[in-house]
């Protein structure tokens, strides 16, 4: 049986609607004011989608939602949880910076590109001019208001779901709050029932891919930038109308390859004040190769999987995914 099985719920109408479940704590330490349990717990589920308060306040949300004006030279860097999108972060800095690595080396990767519905956005994004770098997990259907009457730029990364939720498990494995964390099967649940935080995998892949037939939207997936690292920088490069020398490439590779990254403090989450290690022990930088999953899928599992992803996807031609 789960170690999440206290479950209780309820009904936040000062917190315009949201339902917060106590998950895995111990509700006697709790003060019984609904607004501490809120922080405490931190799972909330809003317009159908879980998210944690811990990294994404209501507060924010809401601003991000219906107040924060995107504009027409913003580039934003949309991706479902453990997809690449650190990787991505330091590419796009290193390429607005011609490789040059003076930028990802003195400044934390959440603060060059901010997540637009974490804490800290507006503090961040003032640090901007010009075409504004930001990154959000956001699905489609949560995003600021003003980004579909923009010209803004999305970069969407997709990985292989099966490598996602196994990234996903050796990340939450290292939640520092849990008394006992969560076995692999006990995570490909909730990751199969859009339990998790940003919801299913399904319906944010699904809801995002529609978009790349509006233009200003480049698809991309972890598998490509794996396989063929320089191709993937040209073409984000041509994507973005920016001119990279050989030379300058070279380097953009070498700055973000996963070793360089690892070591890199600012890349890394190992600088004092950051919100991640807070939170996880575990490492944001892992293994980052693809098909880890093999070795933590059982075959039903995998069989099953198959199968879910079949019908889920089935509206879209198998060949769009490099790992079929
Ligand atoms: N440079 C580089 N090369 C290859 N792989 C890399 C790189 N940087 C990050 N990663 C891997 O990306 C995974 C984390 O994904 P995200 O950055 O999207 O995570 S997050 O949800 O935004 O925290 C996580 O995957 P796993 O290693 O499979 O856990 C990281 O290791």
């Amino acid at each position: 049986m789960s170690n999440c099985s206290k479950a209780v719920w309820h009904y936040l109408p000062d917190l315009r609607g949201c339902y917060v479940q106590y998950q895995n704590v111990d509700l006697s330490a709790l003060d019984g004011s609904l607004q501490y349990c809120f922080k405490m717990t931190s799972k909330f589920l809003f317009e159908g989608i879980w998210l944690d308060s811990r990294f994404t306040p209501l507060e924010n949300l809401c601003f991000a939602r219906n107040e924060f004006l995107v504009k027409d030279n913003d580039v934003i860097l949309v991706s479902y949880p453990r997809s690449g999108t650190h990787w991505m972060i330091e590419i796009l800095c290193l390429i607005y910076y011609k490789g040059e690595p003076s930028w990802v080396q003195s400044v934390p990767n959440y603060i060059r590109s901010p997540w637009i519905e974490n804490n800290h956005f507006q503090e961040y994004i003032k640090k901007q001019d010009g075409s504004r770098l930001m990154t959000s997990h956001l699905p489609v259907h949560l995003f600021p208001k003003s980004y579909f009457t923009s010209n803004a730029k999305i970069i969407y990364i997709i990985r292989n779901p099966r490598d996602v939720v196994t990234s996903w498990y050796h990340l939450v494995k290292g939640e520092l709050r849990w008394k006992q964390p969560k076995r692999f099967d006990e995570i490909l649940d909730d990751f199969v029932q859009g339990e998790l935080a940003y919801g299913s995998w399904f319906d944010h892949v699904l809801g995002w891919i529609k978009r790349r037939e509006m233009g200003s939207f480049l698809l991309i997936f972890y598998e490509e930038l794996q396989k063929d690292v320089r191709g993937s920088v040209e073409k984000i490069c041509q994507f973005l109308g920016k001119k990279l020398k050989p030379h300058e490439i070279d380097s953009v590779l070498q700055n973000s390859s996963f070793s360089a990254m690892k070591e890199n403090k600012m890349s890394n989450y190992s600088t004092p004040d950051n919100h991640i290690t807070r939170v996880f022990t575990s490492p944001m930088l892992r293994k980052g190769i693809s098909g880890d999953w093999k070795n933590h899928f059982t075959v039903a599992q995998s069989e099953a999987f198959d199968k879910l992803f079949q019908e889920k996807m089935s509206g879209l031609d198998a060949a769009l995914f490099p790992w079929s």
